[in-house]
């Protein structure tokens, strides 16, 4: 154990403004045209200097996040340390904030987090390469988490262009009870798509140039994702939600990545938060939470 200080890195959450869905690949993954959005709901790691590799974690629905070593934080961390031939023998604590398996990229952000984190604590110098390729290995949306703002993601994911975006999108995001498993929703899009010729998956130039001009009038009829009619059938609950929203006055509705969050584009702060008002009041979700982006990505705080 040294007595080097406390480090704490603070990560977003993402919402997918397009999210394009190919065919299964022979590994089981499927290509995206994945358009991530990073937003003002975050988690925080902070990473301690202890005699053994040690997770804890404080927040809304914790019970749900594994403290051994299956969690992506300390995966993170093991990668780091076996790449620098040291033993990953630190504490990390995870205030959650961010949805769990709310299909925001929670434990993606914890990992790149902790991969931060135990970078500054152990003094290892890794490279923005060598994290990002870390990041890869831990899961397809973790690279993002550590970039932030706003890219286009292809391959699984993983293989990001950095967009432009030209303004602040001002959302809500309605917090469903309990979780949809990623590769469930995945397993059920396979389902749903059986015998259909699934088109390869492309970012929608419409949305781009939304994007790249901040109009969340033009962004609204341009969001997209493929994996929503699959978390509808899982969650058929959802449909209410989201017709919830659209009343109250957001832009456009949809779930976010694989769910069960849904996420809803508002024309400007106030408006989300009457939005958000409505949808508690609605009975149809458990909270509803307002955040703006694109937001910067993992950061030491
Ligand atoms: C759907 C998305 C949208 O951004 O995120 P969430 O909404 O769950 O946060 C992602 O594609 C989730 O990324 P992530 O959660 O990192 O997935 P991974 O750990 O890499 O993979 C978990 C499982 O999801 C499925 N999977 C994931 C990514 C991908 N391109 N194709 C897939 O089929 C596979 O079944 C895989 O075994
Ligand atoms: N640090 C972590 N935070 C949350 N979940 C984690 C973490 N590490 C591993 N998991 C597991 O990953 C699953 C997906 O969690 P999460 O990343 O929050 O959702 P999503 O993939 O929908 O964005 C959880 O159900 C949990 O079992």
């Amino acid at each position: 154990m040294t007595d080097r200080p406390a480090v704490t890195v603070r990560v977003p959450a993402k919402v997918n403004v397009q999210l394009a869905v190919g065919g299964a690949r022979p590994d089981g993954f499927h290509d995206l045209a994945n358009v991530f959005l990073a937003v003002g709901l975050y988690d925080e790691v902070t990473a301690t200097p202890a005699d053994a590799l040690r997770i804890t974690a404080t927040g809304p629905d914790t019970d749900r996040v594994p403290l051994d070593r299956t969690n992506l934080a300390a995966r993170a961390a093991e990668l780091l340390a076996a790449r620098h031939g040291i033993a990953p023998d630190v504490h990390l604590h995870i205030a959650k904030d961010i949805p769990v398996a709310g299909g925001m990229a929670g434990g993606s952000a914890d990992a790149a987090g902790a991969l931060v984190a135990c970078d500054a604590l152990w003094g290892t110098g890794a490279t923005r390469e060598e994290l990002l390729a870390i990041c890869a290995e831990l899961g397809s949306d973790v690279p993002f988490s550590l970039v932030g703002g706003a890219a286009l993601g292809r391959g699984r994911g993983e293989l990001l262009t950095p967009l432009e975006v030209g303004g602040t999108f001002h959302w809500v995001f309605a917090v469903a009870d309990g979780g949809l498993s990623t590769p469930a929703v995945y397993a059920e899009f396979d389902r749903l798509t059986e015998g259909v010729s699934v088109p390869a998956p492309e970012a929608s130039p419409a949305l781009l140039d939304a994007l790249r001009t901040g109009d969340p009038t033009a962004l609204a009829p341009a969001l997209a994702n493929d994996l929503q009619p699959a978390a509808l059938s899982l969650r058929p609950s959802l449909a209410a939600t989201l017709t919830a929203g659209t009343t109250a006055g957001a832009l456009a509705a949809l779930v976010s990545g694989s769910g069960p969050t849904t996420a809803f584009l508002a024309k400007d702060a106030d408006t989300a938060a009457s939005v958000a008002d409505a949808l508690l009041t609605s009975g149809t979700c458990r909270a509803a939470r307002v955040a703006a982006g694109p937001v910067p990505g993992a950061t030491v705080v």
